[in-house]
């Protein structure tokens, strides 16, 4: 009996590649996930561990993100063909290429050139309690992405001996919204109040030029307070969907922050209440 090789493939998965467009003000997003496998004569590396014919899976992911610096928002068939079209010709060890590229669909809030909310997403949400004499409404929404693709900075924070970040002075903000608001009363339009908190809430992510998400938080949570008179507090957790610009002068390609890595974990996680002062006590209805 001997023991062989079979089939065999390798490569980088789910690249989360951003590219940002920018007409002016106006800003268009394609948001893309990009799986690479190669194969080809790779025998070798998996026998002898000789690794002359192994690109390496992190230059892959480069050339994910150097592509769509280069070529642009193109459609994902296009960036697909280009990218695999150029690891089997450039590279003698490889014979066949699949690139897999998933698009994420956005859609703009309304009026803002560079403010978009994930296609599809947001669940409306309400927890009541009552204990025989007292009643609490608490609704919500969870689940609802948004992404300015300018408008925001974060500088000026504590620098100590593990501090590596760069202070930015123009980033993407994105967030995926967690709200929960308590009602003061026991009945009402409740649909028609939802549309309200809903909506000043986008509004005030829209039109937050912001220097940090805990800024964008208060703002989102006050404007809430103020459009919709029959709540008392809101209660916000917003995860900070870091996009970091893609560094792409090593490949002679200037990158004005227009392609990004979209990084999912670890992330930043940003929680507060934003209350009226006259609020009545929640008894249970936060629990
Ligand atoms: O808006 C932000 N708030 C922070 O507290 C923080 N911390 C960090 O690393 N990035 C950011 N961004």
């Amino acid at each position: 009996m001997s023991i062989v090789l079979g089939d065999n493939r390798y490569g980088k998965a789910e690249n989360r590649v951003v590219r940002i467009t920018k007409e002016g003000p106006v800003h268009q997003i394609k948001d893309l996930t990009v799986s690479v496998a190669l194969s080809g004569d790779l025998d070798a590396t998996h026998l002898t561990g000789d690794n002359s014919g192994v690109l390496p899976t992190d230059t892959m992911k480069n050339t994910c993100f150097a592509f769509a610096q280069r070529h642009g928002a193109v459609e994902i068939e296009d960036y697909a063909l280009l990218l695999a079209r150029h690891f089997v010709d450039s590279q003698p060890s490889i014979a066949h290429a699949r690139v897999a590229v998933a698009e994420h669909p956005w859609e703009r809030i309304a009026e803002g050139p560079h403010s978009f909310l994930r296609a599809g997403g947001g669940t409306r949400t309400c927890t009541v309690h009552y204990d025989g004499t007292a009643v609490w409404v608490v609704s919500g929404l969870k689940d609802l992405t948004v992404l300015n693709s300018t408008d925001s900075e974060f500088w000026g924070y504590v620098k100590d001996e593990y501090t590596t970040l760069v202070e930015a002075d123009d980033r993407i903000l994105a967030t995926e919204i967690h709200a929960q608001w308590r009602h003061t009363g026991e009945s009402g339009d409740w649909g028609k109040s939802y549309e309200r908190a809903k909506n000043a809430l986008l509004e005030a992510f829209v039109r937050t030029h912001s220097r940090s998400l805990q800024q964008t938080l208060f703002e989102m949570g006050t404007r809430v307070l103020e459009e919709v008179p029959e709540l008392c507090e809101v209660r916000l957790k917003l995860p900070n969907k870091h996009h970091f610009r893609y560094d792409t002068a090593p490949f002679g390609l200037d990158n004005p922050n227009e392609t990004f890595l979209a990084a999912d974990r670890p992330y930043g996680l940003i929680e507060g209440d934003v209350r009226r002062d006259d609020a009545p006590d929640a008894g249970p209805a936060w629990t």
